[in-house]
């Protein structure tokens, strides 16, 4: 981290001192959110970026300017970049109420390259002002509310910013009065503001040069507030500059621990970059580059910027050098599939028009790489481990983990429509270039039955991959994680006796007692594709929509109903078919690590890397929970036989016995023995502590499956 941060920028040190409080950030899961979101950032990439030098790769790391909460040690690098940065724009004259601030030409061949740019005014006479990709974005946390409570579609915090953009959701904090929502995006110049038509905060906004040609007719429904933007006059450029200085301002607040100023809604706290370094070895061992991401990145600040352009001199005086994704070997290229557009309305029907979805969607990659879950399985360390490969280029989430866009989630951004809406998510990613991007949500995979084939409308050539845990293990995990949703009230044992039987009577009275315990029958389509007769499609409808029949009051977040895999996978399995399915055993990323993230590198088609250095993510903190509310020998059990059924249904379907059936022991003494076991060992561990059982545990009264 010490050795990034010099290179990033002259003024490093000053903001090492700035930075000595750490950030906060919102989120709507405090408490054991919170805990879980630290370890989840805490510095780890920096730790990553640094541990991947030297592999003869480009690196692209996403960086946060969040701190870590319990370390104090803050995620200063793009921090420290974000401040250069705006001081750099308002050096060159960007932000000075419009000064310095010239039309870029509409038919610039490389626009996107050229963002940020001060440049003659060609060829509009209007205003004679505009301004290109200025502006910074952090949007709110839509994500957080993905789902059903419990569910932990969020991990606190918010949106990526991005670029440099203005939107209606600028202070993330529900400011959606503002005005630059509509009025004040420069589309014509880059920039556009754009109105949240979502309901929720997930904004819209990208900059889309070969808009330029709309921006007259678009300026009228800017100022509606529909997320188009328009060409900035000099009435905009006075009000960016003005948003501009004040987000200066803000970084420079919370810099210094100003918790009003994240409480305000996290804005510059979600400040985000994109570093791209070129490692030892290919000539330009210390430098660093740093793209902005964001909506703004769809335009094209993700490559790289024009000679002379101002992004050029922000790199130049930041001592970045750009991105080479050329650097990545041809022999691993991923197949990009670009976003579906067929069915886009034409813009008359009120809704947000799909040009700018339309044309960039034809040219950017959509995400090919899926986490969807599950919960409390190891998916963050996952999705971290997949991120962190070179050629992958992690989705704008925000500055809590990269993970949970939520952008597949009905509600969020499914649908033709809000097809912007989830390119915005995601890096501008061409199909000339070896990367990729993917989404690491939970909730997608317990949610509603249509998610995999939302994803398979945007991108045909999508791979799936799965932590699973032992559902007994994840259950407690879960439960520990989500303690506060039980009100401190309900205990595990209760929940699970409670919940067990209902799911069970439930399950076995709608689909039938064959579907709640036996395995289907399927015949295999072509590619691995299941074929599930009437009955069994039918059940598996049922089990989407059993959530809240089937679960309890005493359960709300589900905890017994998400161990059941079987259905789940299968209904990715369903649509995506075997091949394009991978589940890994979360014990297996504990136990065998390294060869298990290789084995998903070579699923996924991605360059073999050392991947020796990565370490556990999202450890769930102990919860203070009272012993005879902790998981006990009789949940324990009940949990075993409940899921049995299921997890042979898994194994069948996988063609894998996952062996889970076997992390048990046997009890002879009291469940508080039980419970000190678990908290050493945790459930999925049982089998593997031989030498702990024969030391200690048996002494206690354990004794070796
Ligand atoms: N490498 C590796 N291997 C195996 N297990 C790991 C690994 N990294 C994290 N973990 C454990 O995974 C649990 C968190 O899971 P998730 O990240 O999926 O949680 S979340 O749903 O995103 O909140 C959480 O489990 P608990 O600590 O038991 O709650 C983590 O400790």
């Amino acid at each position: 981290m010490e050795a990034r941060k010099d290179l990033l920028s002259p003024s490093s040190e000053d903001d090492d001192d700035d930075l000595g409080e750490p950030a906060t950030s919102k989120g709507n899961s405090e408490g054991v959110k919170r805990g879980s979101r630290d370890d989840k950032t805490g510095g780890k990439a920096g730790t990553a970026d640094e541990d991947r030098e030297g592999q003869g790769l480009p690196l692209a790391v996403a960086a946060s300017a969040t701190g870590d909460d319990e370390t104090g040690e803050p995620e200063i690098l793009a921090h420290a970049a974000a401040k250069e940065f705006i001081g750099v724009l308002a050096e060159a004259g960007i932000g000075a109420e419009g000064e310095g601030l010239e039309e870029r030409s509409e038919d610039d061949d490389d626009a996107g390259v050229r963002v940020g740019e001060k440049r003659p005014d060609d060829d509009k006479g209007e205003g004679g002002e505009g301004v290109v990709g200025v502006g910074v974005r952090a949007s709110d946390d839509a994500d957080d509310e993905l789902g059903e409570a419990g569910q932990g579609g969020g991990s606190g915090g918010g949106g990526a910013a991005a670029g440099l953009r203005g939107s209606a959701d600028d202070d993330g904090g529900g400011d959606s009065n503002e005005t630059e929502g509509g009025g004040a995006g420069g589309r014509a110049a880059g920039l556009r503001g754009s109105a949240d038509d979502d309901g929720g905060d997930v904004a819209d906004g990208r900059s889309d040069p070969s808009a330029a040609t709309s921006a007259e007719k678009d300026e009228d429904q800017a100022e509606e507030g529909d997320g188009l933007g328009s060409r900035a006059s000099s009435t905009d450029v006075k009000q960016i500059g003005q948003r501009i200085r004040a987000r200066s301002r803000r970084l420079d607040s919370l810099a210094t621990g100003d918790e009003s100023v994240a409480a305000a809604g996290g804005a510059a706290a979600d400040a985000r970059a994109l570093v791209a370094t070129t490692p030892t070895g290919g000539g330009d061992a210390d430098r660093v580059s740093l793209v902005w991401m964001g909506p703004s990145a769809s335009d094209g600040l993700w490559r790289e910027p024009g000679e002379g352009s101002l992004w050029a001199e922000a790199f130049s005086r930041l001592r970045l050098t750009r991105w080479k994704p050329q650097h990545v070997s041809e022999s691993c290229r991923i197949p990009c599939g670009h976003w579906n557009t067929a069915s886009l309305p034409d813009g008359k029907s009120g809704a947000p028009p799909p040009i700018l979805a339309r044309e960039q969607a034809g040219f950017q990659c959509a995400p090919s790489v899926f986490v969807p879950g599950t919960q409390k399985g190891a998916s963050t360390f996952l999705f971290h481990a997949i991120s962190w490969h070179p050629q992958m280029v992690q989705p704008l989430r925000g500055a809590h983990g990269f993970k949970e866009t939520g952008r597949y989630s009905p509600g969020v951004a499914l649908g033709a429509n809000k097809l912007g809406l989830r390119l915005a998510a995601f890096p501008f990613i061409e199909e000339h270039e070896n990367f990729a991007t993917g989404d690491g949500s939970v909730v997608y995979m317990i949610q509603n039955m249509d998610v995999p084939e939302a994803i398979l409308a945007d991108n045909p050539h999508a791979k799936i991959v799965f932590a699973l845990r032992d559902p007994v293990a994840r259950a407690w995990s879960d439960f520990r994680f989500l303690w506060n949703i039980y009100s401190r009230t309900n205990g595990f044992p209760s929940v699970v006796r409670d919940s067990v039987r209902k799911t069970r009577d439930c399950f076995a009275s709608h689909m039938g007692e064959s579907h709640s315990h036996k395995p289907f029958e399927f015949g295999a389509g072509g590619a691995g594709q299941l074929t599930l007769s009437e009955e069994d499609e039918n059940a598996l409808k049922y089990f989407y929509n059993s959530s809240g029949r089937c679960g309890t009051s005493n359960d709300p977040g589900h905890i017994i109903r998400k161990g059941i895999y079987y259905f789940q996978v299968l209904n990715w399995i369903r649509v995506f078919g075997r091949d394009n399915v991978m589940v890994v055993d979360s014990a297996d990323l504990k136990s065998r690590q390294k060869e298990t993230v290789e084995e998903v590198y070579r699923f996924l088609g991605l360059c073999p890397v050392d991947v020796s250095r990565l370490e556990p993510e999202n450890v769930t903190p102990p919860p203070n929970i009272p012993d005879h509310k902790k998981i006990n020998a009789e949940s324990f059990k009940a949990l075993q036989d409940f899921y049995e059924p299921f997890n042979k249904k898994l194994y069948q379907l996988l063609g894998r016995d996952l062996g889970w059936e076997k992390n048990t022991f046997k009890l002879r003494e009291a469940s508080e023995t039980v419970v000190s076991f678990w908290e050493r060992f945790g459930a999925d561990n049982a089998h593997a502590s031989e030498g702990w059982l024969q030391e200690q545990a048996q002494p206690m009264g354990f004794l070796a499956p």
